[in-house]
């Protein structure tokens, strides 16, 4: 099922985002900007993180990728938002959604149904987010659709791949899912192909992921460890842990 996601393929994305160094623009929570902005470091791309709507598009303008995640939705937050979308419209600009919550809240269930109307659009949520939205989805076409759990499932326009990488550590820090949409924003900045850039971007987390849990004794040195391996994750390393 993966057959297209070898770890030389996956080495190659990884290599276009060190060399690119594709910068992400993420409309963020306020729990997760500082993780977020971290693992973009540790991963060889540029976060940026404007909110204000007078000023997100022009801060966005040159950005790789944009984020656009609905954790802390604020007033300022959803008036930015059309101004993305509209950039991201007009440039063609990858976009990825993370539907924080969208169970949650009919805001934020109009806001995603909004942003689903991108061409293009990928959408990275946990379980239960992606199954709120799984009627939205349906009338989605051409949209990828990430679930992330203890095996992530990619459902792009160019076939299903599955991860089975990671650690259940990795759900004792806050912002980890938020992080890993981000570093899917950066691949999609350098891979066209949405599936293959979300499928670098998870194996590399979930691989960095066990990594750092051999080398961490609980949640708190887990988080430093994680973003020391994925900053030193190499193709070799991906060989080995991908089989
Ligand atoms: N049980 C698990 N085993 C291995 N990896 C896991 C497990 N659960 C989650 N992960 C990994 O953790 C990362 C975050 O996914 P998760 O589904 O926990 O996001 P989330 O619920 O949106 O998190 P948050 O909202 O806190 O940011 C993904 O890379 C995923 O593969
Ligand atoms: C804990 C929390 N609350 C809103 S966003 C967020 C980070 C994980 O999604
Ligand atoms: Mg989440």
């Amino acid at each position: 099922m993966n057959a297209r996601l070898d770890a030389t393929r996956v080495a190659s994305i990884l290599a276009r985002v060190a060399q690119a160094r594709p910068r992400v623009h993420c409309l963020t929570n306020t729990v997760a900007q500082n993780v977020t902005a971290n693992m973009l470091l540790a991963f060889g791309a540029i976060p940026s993180m404007a909110v204000h709507p007078d000023e997100v598009a022009d801060v966005a303008a040159a950005a790789g990728a944009i984020l656009i995640n609905l954790g802390t939705i604020s007033p300022e937050g959803e008036r930015a938002i059309p101004r993305l979308l509209e950039l991201a419209r007009a440039q063609g600009k990858p976009l990825v959604l993370d539907p924080v919550f969208v169970e949650l809240s009919p805001l934020r269930m109009r806001l995603a149904e909004d942003i689903l109307r991108l061409p293009g659009i990928v959408v990275r949520g946990n379980g239960g987010e992606m199954q709120a939205l799984a009627p939205l989805l349906a009338a989605t076409p051409g949209a990828t659709r990430i679930t992330t759990g203890a095996v992530d499932r990619i459902e792009a326009p160019s076939g299903l791949f599955e991860i089975a990488h990671g650690h259940p550590l990795m759900t004792k820090v806050t912002g980890l899912g938020c992080a890993s949409s981000a570093l899917v924003a950066a691949c999609c900045a350098v891979e066209p192909d949405p599936g293959l850039a979300a499928g670098a971007a998870l194996t590399a987390f979930g691989i960095a992921g066990e990594i750092a849990a051999e080398r961490s004794a609980g949640p708190g040195s887990f988080a430093m460890h994680l973003i020391d391996a994925l900053a030193s994750l190499d193709e070799a390393t991906l060989l080995t842990r991908m089989g």
